[in-house]
């Protein structure tokens, strides 16, 4: 992607209300009744590694781009965000624009940190998420127990380095070729979310661990950590059910007179078109979970999908969610439900862009309402527990979609990081 934004436009995206609203797991998942806390173990796609391999001690790491827990961070995270070439391809000019374009944005993103409550709640939900799903997977699948979580960030701490570090301190690496699964917590994959997470972790895995021989992903028999990657989950039942019982009790919350005629609007991060002509998976991986939500919800309401976040001038994937909220309400339907679809916590995009400038700036915050994110939510637990417990039971290293490659694809480091993380199932494919 060609990132050819202007500085001014760059930063332009601020306004400067302020919310008071949740930096810490509420209890949420109090709400919940026993009944949603159903296992929800599916069928994963065949693509086996040698099973003796798959006993604990095994490490869950929850990969993610994590997001700077105080105002202080700011300036760290963007300058690592736009120094990634998966996410911002600048090409030559990566070192030079990259540290010129995130110094400009920062002052404008602290801001908006600070109006959340003076940073990003990813890192408290994430922590949160993996121990608590570790606690369920010591139970439902004690032959791979203990499960030890690792939190793994791409542009804040804890960051990708610090976690390996963490897990040959623990005695995952070092002679003892221990288990670890890279699990990535975006449900949908993008070679610019996961797809960077992935090479990054290759990449501290070559510099921390050698080389590594053809066989030793499912093997670890060189003594090196044996990895295996749960690259994506659009459409898991427990996904698909939390989101809609959210759902649920937003529409629970519109009088009856007009509960029927809400318009749901799923909002996913938008894409550069120019990452979507590249053949990226992640629209598709979006459209999947929309889908299956609103068969879960017998598709009771009208929808759409759209998409937010876009950052600079160039083409991005739409429509935009701030313009079909304005162009809804023009309509005049002005009953809403905004539905994060495609990130597991709260973050910026949701407490102050949807929060504070879409549905803030409306002129209808009472009758446009957002859905929570997932945060704490036990059926989501669950669900995570129970995607980590088929992984472990397949054997598999990831799923058949990881081998294939773009067809647009020119990156030597996707080229690399596939052909160790998918190289080694029977079946699989890898263009290079
Ligand atoms: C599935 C989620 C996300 C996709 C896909 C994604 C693609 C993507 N993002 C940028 C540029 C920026 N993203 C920024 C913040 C940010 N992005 C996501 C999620 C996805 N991004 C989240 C959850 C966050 C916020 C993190 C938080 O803690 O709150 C930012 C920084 C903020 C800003 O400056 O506006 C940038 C920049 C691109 C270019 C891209 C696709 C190629
Ligand atoms: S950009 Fe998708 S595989 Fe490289
Ligand atoms: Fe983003």
């Amino acid at each position: 992607m060609a990132f050819r934004a202007p500085i001014s436009q760059l930063t332009k995206r601020a306004s400067q209300s302020t919310i008071s609203r949740l930096t810490a797991p509420s209890p949420l998942w109090q709400r919940s009744s026993a009944n949603q806390l159903r296992s929800f173990a599916t069928p994963v796609p065949p693509v086996t590694q040698d099973a003796t391999s798959s006993k604990g001690p095994t490490a869950v790491v929850f990969m993610n781009m994590g997001g700077p827990s105080t105002t202080d961070e700011v300036g760290d995270f963007l300058s690592r965000l736009f120094a990634d070439g998966d996410l911002i391809p600048l090409g030559r000019l990566q070192n030079y624009l990259g540290p010129l374009i995130s110094k400009r944005r920062t002052p404008k993103i602290i801001k908006q940190y600070a109006a959340i409550g003076g940073g990003s709640p990813i890192r408290k939900w994430s922590e949160y998420q993996a121990s608590e799903m570790c606690k369920i997977l010591d139970k439902i699948s004690p032959e791979t127990a203990p499960h030890k979580p690792y939190v793994a960030f791409r542009y804040a701490n804890p960051l990708t380095e610090e976690m390996y570090n963490r897990l040959l301190e623990d005695g995952f690496g070092g002679g003892k070729g221990g288990r670890a699964v890279a699990f990535t917590q975006y449900p949908q994959y993008s070679c610019s979310t996961t797809g960077s997470s992935l090479n990054e972790l290759w990449k501290w895995r070559q510099r921390l661990e050698g080389k590594a021989p053809d066989n030793v992903v499912g093997g670890g028999n060189d003594g090196t950590i044996s990895w295996s990657v749960i690259d994506r989950w659009p459409v898991h039942p427990g996904l698909v059910d939390a989101i809609a019982l959210n759902i649920e009790d937003q529409l629970a919350t519109f009088p009856e007179d007009v509960r029927d005629d809400v318009v749901l609007l799923f909002s996913a991060h938008s894409l550069p078109m120019s990452v979507v002509n590249r053949g990226d998976p992640y629209p598709a991986e979006v459209a999947a979970t929309v889908h299956a939500v609103m068969q879960r919800l017998g598709h009771s309401h009208p929808y759409r999908l759209v998409w937010q976040s876009q950052v600079g001038p160039s083409a991005w994937l739409g429509a935009q969610t701030s313009d079909a909220v304005s162009e809804y309400i023009k309509k005049g339907q002005k009953n809403m439900i905004l539905i994060p679809v495609a990130f597991t916590s709260d973050h910026i995009e949701t407490l102050y862009e949807l929060d504070e400038e879409v549905i803030g700036e409306s002129g209808h915050r009472d009758t446009i309402k957002r859905s929570e994110s997932l945060n704490g939510h036990p059926v989501f637990i669950q669900a995570l527990a129970d995607i980590a417990k088929a992984h472990l039971d397949s054997g598999e290293t990831c799923s058949k979609q990881m081998g294939l490659r773009c067809p647009g694809c020119k990156s030597e480091r996707c080229a690399e990081s596939k052909k160790f993380f998918a190289g080694q199932g029977p079946g699989m494919t890898f263009a290079v």
